[in-house]
């Protein structure tokens, strides 16, 4: 899989420069990491790559298409919309997924020790977070985007996240993920820096 940032510029209204002209490509498989202060543009660039927002000038290419067009596109939101009231599996296997995403989800989570017969709001948060991947993980994704995938959960929870994400490259994926955290952005490939917008280091 082929990701390619052609000087993406999002403004928000007349004053914010969320992004100011980025570009870099990457192929996969491969781990990016996508750090920066607070403020330097890291959601919005992942949002840009999924798809999710479009940009105010430059493109986005996922094998030569616009990522709406890409297929085999997974996102994993810096905050979770699982429903705290419904049973864990039936929230990370979402429509329209049918039965064979459940299945695929449920196998996952198995061997990752989470509980699926419990409701959400009773999962400790790393079982959460793992449920939200596991979910996005079973569509099969080839580009896997994640933003601040392990914020808030303790160094153990953290890991066992980590390990999950960083694990689907070796299955091929290409696999960028916005974090704060050095030792993530350490365990990935490759480091692209913001600042106030601006690709200070294309790593
Ligand atoms: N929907 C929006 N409307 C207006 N401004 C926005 C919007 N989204 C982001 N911004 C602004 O764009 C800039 C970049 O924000 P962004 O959330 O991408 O940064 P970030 O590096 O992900 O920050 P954090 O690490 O705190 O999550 C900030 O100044 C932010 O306030």
């Amino acid at each position: 899989m082929d990701l390619r940032a052609d000087r993406l510029t999002k403004r928000y209204g007349r004053t914010v420069t969320a992004l100011d002209a980025v570009s870099f490509s990457v192929s996969g498989p491969a781990s990016v990491a996508v750090t920066g202060p607070s403020g330097s543009g890291k959601s919005t660039l992942l949002r840009l790559l999924a798809g999710r927002e479009r940009p105010t000038r430059g493109r986005v290419r996922v094998d030569g298409r616009s990522p709406r067009r890409a297929g085999a596109l997974g996102f994993v939101a810096q905050r979770d919309d699982l429903d705290p009231g419904a049973l864990a599996l039936s929230a990370a296997a979402v429509d329209p997924g049918g039965p064979h995403l459940r299945e695929r989800t449920e196998a996952l989570l198995a061997r990752l020790g989470v509980p699926t017969d419990v409701a959400v709001r009773e999962l400790a948060a790393g079982d959460r977070r793992l449920l939200t991947v596991a979910g996005v993980l079973a569509t099969g994704p080839r580009l896997l985007l994640a933003d601040e995938p392990a914020a808030e959960l303790d160094a153990a929870a953290a890991d066992r996240v980590a390990d999950l994400l960083l694990g689907t490259v070796g299955s091929g994926t290409l696999l960028v993920l916005a974090t704060h955290d050095d030792a993530l952005a350490a365990r990935c490939g490759r480091r692209l820096v913001l600042e106030r917008g601006r690709l200070v280091d294309p790593g």
